[in-house]
């Protein structure tokens, strides 16, 4: 088991350069938000576009649309019960699940219309509705965000059996393709390539609904600029959490949008580092 430092981020996180437009840095579309939950699927759109996902649209209820476009206006909307395979076609990243609730007819479509060279993040409903309805996973590079229960349901792993990464391995044959675990919890691991790596930082001043939209929608916006996909998904796991410990120096609860709106901030402090550079101060 490895342990996830900033190092992390001295790697992945790259200065842009000058010839460059929106389309470089990655096109993301978020399935999510039903009529109750449409705060996960804005949490998640704020999380990929402060991380700096080029252009970010969002397939969701209609209710949501006003209250998206008010917080973020750089967000594209549509109605996720539509046809949107046409704009599905263009993305590198789908994320879809984050406050979807049980709506299978939504997930099904999706599922069908991915293609091999796309990113697909599974979160919250859509790994629930994983779990109690056999659906086939898309040949393309997976992404799975559970918490503790959502892998109970879906890997079939007790919550008590998930500290044993032998258990959490043995669970993750059974996906085809094998996805990238990030198995959220007080001690967030992530499986991947043969590998778990683990988070020392954050606490339980992130305790908030919508912490893990948020996280969804950071991965998202870093796979999409960032490659490999491993220390993609390792960076923005790992700064979701150093920035919520960072404003638990001042904050008693660090909240979802507040973190993502420090995501530029902090990234800024990464841009020109490289691997064993000097550690950052302040
Ligand atoms: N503002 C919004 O729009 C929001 C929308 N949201 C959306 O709602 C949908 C449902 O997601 P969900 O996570 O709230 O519910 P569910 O999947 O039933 O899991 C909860 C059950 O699991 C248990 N549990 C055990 N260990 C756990 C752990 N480490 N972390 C968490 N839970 C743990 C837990 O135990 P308990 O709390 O009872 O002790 C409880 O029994 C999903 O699409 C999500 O995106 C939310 O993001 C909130 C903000
Ligand atoms: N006590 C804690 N210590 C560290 N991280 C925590 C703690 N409680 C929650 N988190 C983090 O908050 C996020 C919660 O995710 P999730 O339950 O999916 O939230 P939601 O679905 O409400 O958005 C995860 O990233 C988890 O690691
Ligand atoms: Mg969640």
């Amino acid at each position: 088991m490895e342990i996830l430092t900033d190092e992390i981020l001295k790697k992945v996180i790259q200065k842009r350069a000058s010839a460059s437009h929106k389309g470089t840095y990655g096109r993301v579309l978020i399935v999510g938000g039903s009529a109750n939950f449409g705060g996960a699927a804005i949490m998640n759109a704020l999380g990929a576009v402060q991380a700096g996902a080029g252009l970010v649209s969002v397939a969701t209820d209609p209710s949501n649309f006003a209250a998206l476009h008010a917080q973020l206006p750089e967000a594209m909307v549509t109605d996720y019960q539509q046809d949107f395979s046409d704009l599905m076609a263009k993305q590198e990243v789908i994320l879809i699940g984050s406050g979807l609730g049980n709506q299978l007819d939504i997930l099904k479509r999706v599922l069908e219309r991915v293609q091999k060279n796309q990113i697909l993040i599974l979160d919250g409903s859509a790994l629930t509705m994983l779990s109690q309805n056999p659906i086939k996973l898309p040949d393309c590079q997976l992404i799975m965000t559970p918490h503790q229960m959502e892998w109970q349901r879906i890997g079939e792993v007790p919550i008590a059996d998930q500290s044993r990464e032998d258990a959490n391995w043995e669970a993750l044959v059974n996906f085809q393709p094998e996805p990238i675990l990030v198995l959220k919890s007080n001690h967030t691991q992530v499986y991947a390539e043969n590998c778990v790596h683990q988070l020392s930082v954050g606490g339980p001043y992130q305790a908030t609904g919508g912490m893990g939209d948020t996280l969804a929608g950071i991965i998202a916006g870093f796979v999409a600029q960032f490659k490999p996909l491993k220390d993609a998904v390792l960076a923005a796991t790992y700064i979701h959490s150093a920035i919520a410990e960072e404003l638990s120096k001042k904050a008693f609860v660090t909240l979802p949008t507040t973190i993502s709106a420090q995501l530029p901030y902090y990234m800024k402090k990464y841009e020109a580092l490289q691997p064993e550079d000097m550690p950052i101060k302040g």
